[in-house]
């Protein structure tokens, strides 16, 4: 078991590529911690710099406290796994599992045990005798896994390893992983580019891009208080919804001006723009949180449905008034194209961010 810190650490490829930009990040002992970002953001990099695989060009890692930046991969003591499964040829599912177990010399009837007990975990007890020759990808990674947590190590560290399995299989590792961590209280760092596995199975998840943690927080924080717009919009299926506005001093309540309409927020008051007459913001919020009516009401904005996409049992409809455009999420409904809607913008639901950082302004 391990806490870990990453302390101001960059890396720079080839004098030119900077792919993680001064990123401080602590995990801590028993923690699930999700890398969650796009292609290139910097997830992998990271993780290779806990593993010590990749050594750092600035900045420090801490194991318990312990600076480990010098300490080899072995001596770090971690388990990883990779997206795509390797397993040994040649050698049957039950010598796969076991090879840690063997190369530490542990003795016989304990690797047995240890085995045994890993492979019902995974499912896979039934496979023990059979060579690892024409296995599906999802059986091959259930038994990377396995020959992962048949150790103990300080940390395990899994870069997408669902990412190459089937659907099936990946909902039933998603919750076998969780289980595992839970029950072993062992520290575990997850990159994914996947927001939904992240939502699901991290206790924190660090938001990456361009090298840089955007946002630590846990799962419910990210998806409702981002605290940025790249963050609001990369959580999410569909993201959130954008407004450029200007928030604009009323009588006694602020009014939300868009590019094609202007709304009043009857409980947000005047004093939220303390002496200016108005502020450029951008306003967010997400698809679910829109009302959407049907029928036209006094102060609610018309917009056109331009496309209805089903979602399960749900409706995405893709709504335009002038230059201003919306996704609302709404329970499946019969919705015509070209038809108009009225929405409204509950307060307790908008995310104000400032038009040029676009970092989250308190309200
Ligand atoms: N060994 C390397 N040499 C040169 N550039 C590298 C190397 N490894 C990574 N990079 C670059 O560093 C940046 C971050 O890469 P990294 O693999 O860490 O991102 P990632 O978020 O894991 O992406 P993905 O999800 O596609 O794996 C990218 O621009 C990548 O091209």
């Amino acid at each position: 078991m391990a806490s870990i810190l990453l302390q101001n650490i960059t890396k720079v490829f080839d004098n030119k590529v900077v792919a993680v930009k001064d990123l401080t990040l602590e995990i801590p002992d028993k923690g699930l911690v999700s890398l969650l970002g796009p292609s290139g953001c910097g997830k992998t990099t990271t993780m290779r710099i806990i593993s010590g695989l990749e050594e750092p060009t600035a900045g420090k890692v801490f194991f318990d406290g312990r600076d480990v930046t010098q300490v080899s991969p072995e001596e770090r003591n971690v388990a990883m796994v990779f997206q795509f499964p390797v397993v040994y040829p040649g050698m049957t599912v039950y010598e796969n599992i076991a090879f840690p177990l063997v190369a530490h010399k542990v003795p016989k009837k304990e690797i047995r045990r240890r085995v045994e007990e890993v492979a019902e975990v995974f499912e896979i007890s039934h496979l023990l005798k059979q060579d690892t020759y024409n296995l599906d990808a999802g059986i091959k990674q259930k038994i990377v896994l396995a020959r992962a947590f048949v150790r103990k190590p300080n940390v395990y560290l899994l870069d997408e390893p669902l990412t190459n399995v089937d659907p099936a299989t990946r909902l039933e590792l998603r919750t076998i992983l969780k289980r595992l961590q839970s029950n072993l209280g062992q520290t575990m760092v997850y990159v994914t580019h996947d927001q939904g596995e992240a939502l699901t199975l991290a206790d924190r998840i660090a938001v990456m891009n361009e090298g840089k943690v955007l946002q630590y927080d846990s799962p419910e924080e990210v998806y409702s208080n981002p605290s940025n717009t790249f963050v609001g919009y990369f959580i999410g299926n569909p993201g959130m919804n954008f407004l450029n506005c200007s928030l604009q001093a009323g009588e006694s309540v602020c009014i939300m001006q868009a590019r094609s309409f202007s709304y009043v927020l009857k409980n947000l008051s005047r004093d939220f723009l303390g002496d200016s007459e108005k502020r450029e913001l951008i306003i967010g919020i997400r698809p679910e949180n829109l009302e959407i009516l049907f029928e036209p009401r006094e102060g609610y904005v018309p917009f056109e449905v331009v496309l209805s996409e089903p979602i399960g049992n749900r409706l995405v409809l893709h709504l335009r008034s002038g230059e201003d455009t919306l996704k609302a999420k709404i329970p499946r409904t019969s919705v015509e194209i070209g038809q108009k809607v009225w929405v409204g913008f509950p307060l307790e639901f908008l995310k104000f961010f400032d038009a040029q950082t676009l970092e989250a302004v308190e309200v």
